[in-house]
């Protein structure tokens, strides 16, 4: 059997800024192929500190974590950039798309800081993105000629460029109208349901939270629902 996309054992961060506060005490919890978590939880309640930390952005943590089963503790800054750019995607409130670059150019970019495949085939690949989210015909656009829904599923496509196993949200519809978050919503579940890929969302969107496979709620830095992975969920 495959090991959990993401799991997080005794997950705890400290920040000491300007005074010693534990934000997160003690984490467990695993996230399966094929899974699509939301996690909610009132504002300062360490949500994004969370996925810092999970995304390999943050090392400094007491406890440990692994992806695809693989110790993250003791690797150098570069090993992590590549399992960041290789194993995770991103998708934030802000698309942070770059405006001198075409659309499809955007979406190759971490293609071609991979390195793994050739200016054809990420091309290719990109191509093929866009056209899962539905918007291959602005590939030779640029982002700001773009509505804010489009842009938020060019990032997307952007995410998914090194086909990632993990792809964690902050907030990924905090910014678009009920319409366009229930798109980017519908992608996320086919990704989660056709492509076994994990998925990790923040959100404050009730609503977006109870459609998903599972809800871990988060109070004052602790897990105070759905940490365990119910019988017969994916992996
Ligand atoms: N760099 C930092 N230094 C000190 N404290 C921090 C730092 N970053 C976050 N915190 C504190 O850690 C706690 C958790 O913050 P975090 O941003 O993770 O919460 P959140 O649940 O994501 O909130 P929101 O929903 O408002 O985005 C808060 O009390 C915050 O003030």
């Amino acid at each position: 059997m495959n090991p959990p996309a993401l799991e997080a054992r005794q997950l705890t961060k400290y920040f000491d800024d300007p005074v010693r506060v534990q934000v997160l005490h003690g984490l467990t919890f695993a996230l399966g192929r094929g899974e699509f978590a939301a996690v909610v939880g009132k504002s300062g309640c360490g949500k994004s500190t969370l996925l810092y930390l999970l995304s390999t952005m943050d090392t400094v943590y007491e406890g440990d974590l692994l992806i695809d089963g693989v110790l993250m503790r003791g690797k150098k800054e570069a090993e992590l950039a590549r399992v960041r750019n290789e194993q995770i995607g991103f998708v934030f409130q802000f698309h942070y798309l770059l405006n001198e670059f075409s659309v499809l150019r955007n979406v190759m970019l971490p293609g071609e800081k991979l390195g793994k495949f050739s200016r054809q085939e990420i091309e290719h690949r990109a191509y093929e993105k866009l056209k899962i989210l539905g918007i291959e015909s602005e590939a030779l656009k640029l982002p700001n000629q773009l509505s804010g829904g489009q842009k938020q599923r060019v990032a997307i496509a952007r995410a998914l460029i090194n086909d990632p196993l993990i792809i964690m949200g902050d907030e990924p519809t905090g910014n678009l109208d009920k319409k366009n978050g229930e798109i980017v919503f519908d992608i996320f579940k086919q990704l989660a349901e056709t492509y076994h890929q994990a998925l990790l969302i923040v959100t404050h969107d009730p609503e977006f939270a109870a459609k998903t496979h599972r809800i871990i709620e988060m109070e004052d830095g602790r897990i105070v629902n759905g940490a365990a992975t119910g019988p017969g969920q994916p992996q």
